[in-house]
């Protein structure tokens, strides 16, 4: 189960508005070469579209992405769901990611929390808001004294930076809403999200 994002170092993190977008989506990014996404539970229709998913995308690996509450836990599984991805732990919710037997890649944004969330026993944990708490510095200053936990950033990460997470020993993927953001999805630009895709993954074949 832990090797299930070793496929892919690019996680694009998206926001689907409506259901029936979220097929061409995927076969979008499929085209670009990425075979994994995480769908939040921003939006009203999350859910409906995460179902979408499953049922017609199988090769997909797939994640759900701003899971807050115990309740947020349930309906992910019920999804059939690959992986789920917090921006924070709280003790509630902490309790409800620990009972579940899918992947899970909890929020931390200091060496503290990554550290509290390793002795809950997640060793792959997200790093949120990346940018804003320290970026690739961060990550790599905690390396030395903490080499058994990996990270994901996600927050602030682009084409431009991402090799500067990937190139560290502590990442195993990153993450962001650039390769497919809300607007774009919205617009059913296809063309523009392939590319995106195609060039995140060129980018990190360089890291
Ligand atoms: O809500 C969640 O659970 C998240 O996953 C947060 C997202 O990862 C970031 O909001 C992405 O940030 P940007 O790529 O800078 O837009």
């Amino acid at each position: 189960m832990s090797d299930l994002l070793s496929k892919s170092p690019v996680i694009p993190v998206v926001a689907i508005d409506n259901p029936a977008h979220a097929v061409a989506l995927c076969e979008a990014l499929q085209r670009g070469g990425i075979n994994a996404i995480e769908v939040t539970l921003r939006t009203e229709k999350a859910i409906e579209a995460i179902t979408e998913i499953k049922k017609h995308c199988p090769k997909m690996i797939l994640g759900v992405g701003t899971v807050l509450t115990p309740d947020d836990v349930l309906r992910s599984e019920d999804t059939g769901s690959d992986f789920l991805v917090s921006p924070g732990l709280s003790p509630k919710l902490q309790a409800a990611l620990q009972a579940t037997e899918l992947l899970v890649l909890p929020g931390t944004a200091t060496p503290s929390e990554a550290l509290s969330a390793y002795e809950a026993g997640f060793d792959k944990v997200k790093l949120f808001p990346a940018g804003a708490v320290g970026g690739a510095n961060l990550i790599k200053s905690v390396y030395a004294p903490m080499p058994n936990i990996s990270f994901m950033p996600t927050g602030g990460v682009r084409v431009s930076n991402m090799n500067d997470y990937l190139s560290l020993p502590n990442v195993y993927a990153v993450g962001g809403t650039w390769i497919a953001s809300q607007a774009l999805i919205n617009a059913q630009d296809w063309d523009a999200i392939e590319k995106n895709a195609k060039d995140a993954m060129d980018m990190a074949a360089t890291a």
